[in-house]
């Protein structure tokens, strides 16, 4: 295997971007396996302790500039991000399969979660509370945890990544960074924008490797003070033991298997365009996406036959091509677990209306799979495929489709579509569900809101927006006489 220079993307230690001699692990084309994106290190965890350590010691510096002063250099790592959107949007397509217009929407995302946080240096982070003593002054303020470790998964390689490293830094901690090796490629380049922007040695350090090495080595390592981890619920369980065994701070955002209830209220039309992009977009492969589809049975065969007319027009291809509206599953291991899915719903006896083909000889593509006759023990109702992968389940009432919706280990996201304000209110108020959507898709989660799930789906605490303060700070009361 000849590796040329430019291809190998390096650990980003201490200000230096390291040239080693641990193995090199190449980064492949989802559309076209034969094509390697880019190379990466399986680092060893001697270099984990070396990236933990330059953190921990640039930790005290950073915690003490002016939060303004921090805030600045993520509006410069924007400009720089900005700058390369084609490029990396492009890498994104390239590595994970993600269609070149959602990635450049991610991209462009990850530049405003930039400049969302780096607003943030400038706004209050502690309020004077009355003390019953008249002579003393009590206030609160914040102070930063020290090194936080940043674990996320491949399926948004830009904006899970910047939604966790910017609070970070704008809070004042120092990162060390560990990205899913199927996006491994594309994390380096958000590295380089983070570092061309001007942030001190040791500030945000990056390291490649796998999971059980370098993301474990985080979540156990003493001097890390705390975990944010995006991924799947059995990984996301170890982080979490792992950091709780030793007083880490954690916070885990996992799986889903999210709802959309169909009402005999609905615009069907509008349902099912919500259910094909919360469904179907980035081929299935969020978290919010949407996998069980709960019809009221007096609109369920209209709303079947209007959704099959259009996902069989879907085009499915390589997301270079602009033709292509999904792309193919982000690696073969993916691949086969949506395969293995669609099968169990087969013999489970799920009656597979259209999709759930493959093109083995071109890419890992999964033509948009939809079910009927789903029911709720089964399977494909159960478990997250995170794939292009539709269960569709009939019930009578709105109550039954709320109690069938609520009816999952999970909590992250539930849509409704109806036109009943009464059928509305009830959802909202009975949904087990971290994102609430009233005729709006599962997907498409805004930045400044606060984001994450209940039940399995998170740890409890929330991401994104102001919310992101409570994990990324700890609070300390004052008082002064
Ligand atoms: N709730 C949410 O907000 C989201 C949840 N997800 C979930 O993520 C999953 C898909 O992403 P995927 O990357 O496959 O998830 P994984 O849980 O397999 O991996 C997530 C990250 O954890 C790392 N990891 C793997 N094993 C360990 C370990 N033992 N200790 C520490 N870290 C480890 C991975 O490294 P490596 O790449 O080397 O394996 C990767 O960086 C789905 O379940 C999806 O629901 C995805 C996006 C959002
Ligand atoms: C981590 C999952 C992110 C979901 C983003 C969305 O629903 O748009």
């Amino acid at each position: 295997m000849t590796i040329t220079v430019e291809q190998t993307y390096n650990n980003h230690i201490n200000g230096v971007w390291k040239t080693d001699s641990e193995e090199k692990k190449p980064s492949i084309n989802p559309a076209h396996p034969r094509e390697v994106v880019g190379y990466y290190t399986m680092s060893e965890s001697a270099t984990l302790h070396e990236a933990v350590e330059a953190a921990a010691a640039a930790k005290r510096e950073w915690r003490k500039m002016a939060e303004p002063a921090r805030g600045d250099i993520l509006y410069k790592a924007a400009a720089v991000l900005e700058a390369r959107v084609e490029e990396i949007a492009e890498t994104m397509t390239k590595e994970m399969g993600k269609t070149l217009p959602e990635a450049k929407g991610e991209t462009m995302r990850g530049v405003q979660i930039l400049r969302y946080y780096a607003g943030e240096g400038m706004r209050q982070n502690g309020d004077v509370i009355p003390s019953t003593d008249k002579d003393a002054l009590m206030f609160t303020n914040r102070t930063p945890l020290g090194v936080v470790g940043v674990i996320t998964p491949w399926n948004f390689p830009v904006a899970i990544p910047v939604w966790k490293i910017a609070p970070a830094l704008v809070y004042g901690n120092t990162v060390v960074f560990k990205p899913a090796q199927e996006a491994a490629v594309t994390a380096a380049k958000v590295v380089e924008c983070l570092a061309e922007a001007g942030l001190p040695e040791g500030v945000l350090n990056f390291v490649t490797g796998s999971g059980s090495v370098i993301g474990r080595g985080l979540a156990e390592h003493p001097d890390v003070n705390g975990i944010t981890f995006t991924g799947s619920e059995q990984v996301g369980r170890g982080i979490g033991q792992a950091a709780l065994a030793r007083g880490a701070k954690y916070q885990l955002e996992m799986g889903g298997k999210n709802p959309v209830i169909v009402t005999e209220d609905a615009d069907l039309d509008a349902a099912v365009d919500a259910v094909i992009s919360g469904g179907l977009k980035s081929t299935g492969q969020k978290c919010t996406a949407t996998s069980r589809v709960i019809v009221q049975s007096g609109v369920y065969e209209g709303f079947k036959e209007k959704l099959l007319t259009k996902v069989k027009d879907i085009k499915v291809g390589d997301g270079m091509n602009k033709d292509s509206w999904m792309g193919p599953c982000a690696s073969e291991k993916q691949f086969r677990s949506v395969t293995s899915y669609i099968e169990t719903g087969k013999q489970e006896g799920a009656a597979l209306l259209c999709g759930g083909e493959t093109m083995p000889e071109e890419g890992y593509y999964v033509t948009p799979a939809v079910f009927d006759n789903v029911d709720p023990d089964m399977t494909i109702a159960r478990e997250e495929i995170f794939g292009p992968v539709l269960a569709l389940m009939k019930v009578e009432t709105l109550e039954e489709a709320i109690e069938t919706a609520n009816d999952t280990e999970y909590g992250l996201s539930a849509s409704i579509f109806t036109n009943n304000i009464q059928e509305s209110l009830s959802f909202m108020d009975d949904i087990e569900a971290g994102l609430v959507r009233i005729n709006a898709e599962s997907a498409g989660v805004e930045l400044q809101a606060p984001f994450g799930g209940m039940k399995n789906s998170s740890s409890h605490s929330r991401e994104q927006g102001e919310a992101a303060k409570e994990f990324f700070t700890s609070i300390k009361t004052v008082l002064v006489k």
